[in-house]
C-alpha cells in the first residue's frame, strides 16, 4: 500500500469561503460556516480522503489586522497552521477582496518557501473577465504555482482542486484513521454548532465579544449525551439579548443547536446553555487554551 498523507493550510481574508471549501473537500460538514466575518475562532481540521491519499486541511481563522490579544492569537494560530504545510491555499473572494486584509497576506506569502496555490472562489457569482485580470494581478505579486477557479458553494471546480492536492501530498502513512473526518473534539464541535446558531438567530445584535465555552460532555447510560455549555458575553445588556423575552431567544437557540447536534452525533442530545457575563473575557488566558489557541502577548 502506497499511502500518502500531507497538510494543506487554507488561508484568506475573513468570509472568503475557507470553511465552505474545507467542507466541500471533505465532503461533509466539519467546519462551521456563517455569513458573519471572523467566526472561525478555533482551528478545526478537516481530513479529506482521495484514494490512497489523506489530505489534512487546516481551516485557519480569518487573518486580519490584529488589535486585541484575541485577534493576535488567531493570527498566530493561522500562521502556525501554514508553517508545516505541504501546500498553502490562498482563498480569495473576487467580489469582496478585502484588500486591507489580503495585501498583508500576499506580502507574507511571497517570501514563503511552501508550494502556493491561488484559489479564486465564488465563481458562481462573478463575471469571467475580472476574474482573469485578478488572477493575473495576484500572480504577479506572489509566485503562485497554480490558479484554480472554483465555487466552494456549488462544488464547481472542487474535484479538480482535490485531484491536484492529492497529487501533491508526499508518501507516508496516514495520520488519522479512515473514518475520522475531523480531529476537533466533539466537545468543541458542539460549541461551534451553538455559536453558529447564536449568529444565525441574533444576526448583527450579537456582539463580536461573545463565545461559547464547553462545561461538560457526559455520556449517559441510556446512550444519549448530556452537553453543558456557557455562552460568555461582556455585559448584562448582552445577556438580556441572548436570553430574549422570558428566555425565548435562548430556548430557540438551544433547540436548533440540539437538533443539529443530534444529527451530527447520531445520538440523543440533552443540551443545557447558561449565559455568563464576564467583563474582558477576551483577556482571560484559560479561555484561549480552551479554544485551542496559543497565548500571544
Ligand atoms: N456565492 C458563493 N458564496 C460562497 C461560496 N463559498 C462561500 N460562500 C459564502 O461566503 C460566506 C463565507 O463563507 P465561509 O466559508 O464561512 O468563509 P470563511 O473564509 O471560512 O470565513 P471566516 O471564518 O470568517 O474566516 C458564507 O455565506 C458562504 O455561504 C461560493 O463559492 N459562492
Amino acid at each position: 500500500m502506497n499511502q500518502k498523507c500531507g497538510l494543506v493550510a487554507v488561508i484568506g481574508a475573513p468570509n472568503a469561503g475557507k470553511s465552505t471549501l474545507v467542507n466541500a473537500l471533505v465532503g461533509q460538514k466539519v467546519a462551521i460556516t456563517s455569513a458573519k466575518a471572523q467566526t472561525t475562532r478555533a482551528r478545526l481540521l478537516g481530513i479529506a480522503l482521495h484514494g490512497e491519499v489523506q489530505i489534512i486541511l487546516a481551516d485557519t481563522p480569518g487573518i486580519f489586522a490584529p488589535r486585541r490579544r484575541l485577534d493576535r492569537a488567531m493570527v498566530a494560530a493561522a500562521w502556525e497552521g501554514a508553517q508545516e504545510a505541504d501546500a498553502i491555499l490562498l482563498v480569495v473572494d473576487p467580489l469582496k477582496q478585502r484588500r486591507h486584509e489580503l495585501e498583508p497576506l500576499l506580502e507574507t506569502l511571497k517570501d514563503r518557501s511552501e508550494r502556493k496555490i491561488l484559489v479564486l472562489n465564488k465563481v458562481d457569482a462573478s463575471a469571467k473577465e475580472p476574474l482573469l485580470a485578478l488572477a493575473e494581478e495576484l500572480t504577479s505579486k506572489v509566485p503562485f504555482e497554480e490558479v484554480f477557479f472554483i465555487s466552494a458553494l456549488t462544488g464547481d471546480g472542487v474535484s479538480k482542486l482535490k485531484d491536484r492536492l492529492a497529487a501533491l501530498m508526499p508518501e507516508g502513512p496516514w495520520h488519522y484513521p479512515e473514518d475520522q473526518v475531523s480531529d476537533a473534539s466533539e466537545r468543541l464541535l458542539a460549541c461551534e454548532v451553538t455559536r453558529e446558531q447564536l449568529y444565525r438567530q441574533l444576526h448583527d445584535e450579537l456582539p463580536y465579544d461573545s463565545a461559547v465555552r464547553p462545561e461538560a460532555y457526559t455520556h449517559r447510560k441510556d446512550g444519549s449525551v448530556e452537553i453543558r455549555q456557557q455562552i460568555v458575553v461582556a455585559r448584562d445588556s448582552q445577556k438580556a439579548i441572548v436570553l430574549g423575552k422570558r428566555g425565548a431567544m435562548i430556548r430557540g437557540i438551544g433547540e436548533a443547536a440540539r437538533k443539529e447536534l443530534t444529527e451530527i452525533l447520531g445520538q440523543k442530545v440533552h443540551l443545557f446553555l447558561h449565559v455568563k457575563v464576564e467583563e474582558n473575557w477576551a483577556e482571560a488566558r484559560d479561555l484561549y487554551e480552551e479554544l485551542g489557541l496559543d497565548w500571544v502577548k
